[in-house]
């Protein structure tokens, strides 16, 4: 990426703006490539789910990924830059597409900000192949028109535009100024505040019995077929008002400040959100982190209670072994990367709302030429949402569950132009288009896992969806 020295603040004019983006386009003219010009500003504080829930448009494509503990969000919309991949390569493809995207991009602004410059927004299915009429491909990825992002106290405001050797200059010059003076000064109108807010009602269904597949599972592992295998349910709601998806994402982020609350929507009314627990892999400064989170037991009934569950948990072989499972896994696979993997020997009690899980942080260096994107494509599917070994355990999902699970326990995230980026694991998430949605649940099966807890343990992080979908009180 070519980052050039300019203030877009400093020349703010709509001749400025149309002069520089001439400059960018008599690069484009001299190698007959087209150009990202990504114009970047410092805006007044924002909260971007705000901004993105004020000018949603469900046929506009969005993501959204925020961590509101770590005071870090982000909202991108429309499409400035677009590619889909299916197949077992498509990470790799898709770091060919952002290496050449990003080679003939020229940025201004406060780039070396947080969340400064331009970001590819990257929705990848849990399969490699989409099947026919799922709402997303096996892999979508997107630079957004305009960005609006926070990382602690500093908010920017992006806006992405290509810039072809024959673009009108003119009109891209005249959206540029217009997104710049929208984001600069936002105004956020109270909305329907004082509406009153019924409790939705809705019909429930699910076509397949959960119990049973865990029953055929475990058998199977009683075989030897696999060690471990995930298996997620899927919950249809039917409600009876219509859903709005971003309104959704702000319960679940303010009940779940520890998760990443996320939304993929796909422009042709479908959205994909969810609060996840887990980080697939981030990486910042050369530096991966990684979360290892399976086993899970309830929450207490007050302080005792819960410390109580949570020491059994600790002390659970059963979930010991899930845990141990998708660690051996997880430092298998970056070691054949060359990452040198730094864990603690024990796992930690991680607390949600709802359920406590076990969590083993992992972190190492990335070596000379060793990417994010390839972490990604050698973790996901990780055994807390796979199984292992991977191949025979993954084989075997679609047909024990009965649905496709399309971006359920995909990987979801973000790349910046500096090789940064973090990716999330899509579970604790629903797809709600209109006035339905679709839960999904999902628990690791080993050899003794029984039918009703695995069935009891995916009622209970459901459970944190359907009060989501309830319009706050
Ligand atoms: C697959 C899911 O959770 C995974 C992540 C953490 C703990 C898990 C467990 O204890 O089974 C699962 O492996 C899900 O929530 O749909």
């Amino acid at each position: 990426m070519k980052v050039l020295p300019l203030q877009p603040a400093d020349h703010a004019s709509p001749e400025a703006l149309q002069a520089f983006l001439a400059q960018c386009q008599a690069a484009a003219q001299r190698d007959g490539r087209e150009r990202l010009v990504s114009i970047g500003i410092t805006v007044d504080a924002l909260d971007p789910l705000a901004v993105l829930e004020a000018i949603y448009e469900p046929g506009h494509p969005h993501f959204y990924a925020e961590h509101p503990s770590n005071a870090t969000a982000i909202a991108g919309a429309e499409i400035a830059a677009h590619f889909t991949a299916e197949g077992a390569d498509r990470f790799a493809q898709l770091q060919r597409w952002t290496d050449d995207l990003f080679d003939r991009t020229i940025a201004v602004g406060p780039v070396d900000a947080p969340f400064g410059g331009p970001h590819v927004f990257v929705a990848a299915a849990f399969g490699d192949q989409a099947e026919a009429g799922e709402p997303f491909p096996s892999l979508t990825a997107f630079v957004p028109r305009w960005q609006v992002a926070r990382a602690g106290a500093v908010t920017t405001a992006v806006a992405n535009v290509p810039v072809a050797p024959d673009a009108d200059l003119a009109a891209l010059s005249e959206r540029v100024w217009r997104a710049h003076a929208r984001f600069g000064a936002f105004s956020i109108a109270g909305a329907d505040a004082a509406a009153p807010r019924e409790p939705r009602h809705w019909t429930r269904c699910e076509s397949t019995d959960y119990r049973s597949a865990v029953s055929a599972a475990v058998e199977r592992i009683n075989a030897g077929e696999f060690q471990k295998i995930v298996l997620a349910r899927a919950l249809d709601l039917q409600a009876d008002t219509a859903l709005h998806p971003l309104q959704v994402l702000d319960s679940l982020r303010q009940r779940f400040p520890d998760c990443f609350a996320f939304s993929v929507a796909n422009g042709k009314g479908q959205s994909f959100i969810g609060a996840s627990p887990e980080r697939l892999g981030r990486v910042s400064q050369g530096v991966l982190e990684a979360d290892v989170l399976a086993g899970t037991i309830r929450r207490g009934r007050g302080a005792m209670d819960d410390a109580a569950a949570g020491a059994s948990l600790m002390a659970s072989e059963k979930d010991r072994h899930e845990h141990q499972v998708v660690l051996d896994s997880v430092k298998r696979r970056l070691e054949t990367l060359g990452l040198a993997v730094e864990h603690a020997t024990e796992p930690v009690l991680r607390k949600l709302a709802n359920v406590q899980h076990l969590h083993t942080p992992v972190r190492a260096r990335l070596p000379e030429g060793v990417r994010l994107l390839d972490a990604v494509a050698q973790l996901h599917p990780t055994p807390a949402v796979g199984g292992s070994p991977r191949e025979a355990a993954v084989a075997a999902i679609r047909d024990l569950e009965g649905f496709p699970r399309g971006l359920y326990a995909g990987a979801i995230g973000w790349m910046n132009a500096k090789g940064g980026g973090e990716f999330l694991v899509g579970i604790r998430s629903a797809l709600v288009e209109g006035d339905r949605a679709r839960l999904y649940s999902g628990a690791g099966i080993v050899a003794g896992s029984e039918p009703d807890k695995e069935f009891a343990e995916t009622e209970l992080k459901a459970q944190a969806l359907l009060n989501a979908l309830q319009p706050p009180q």
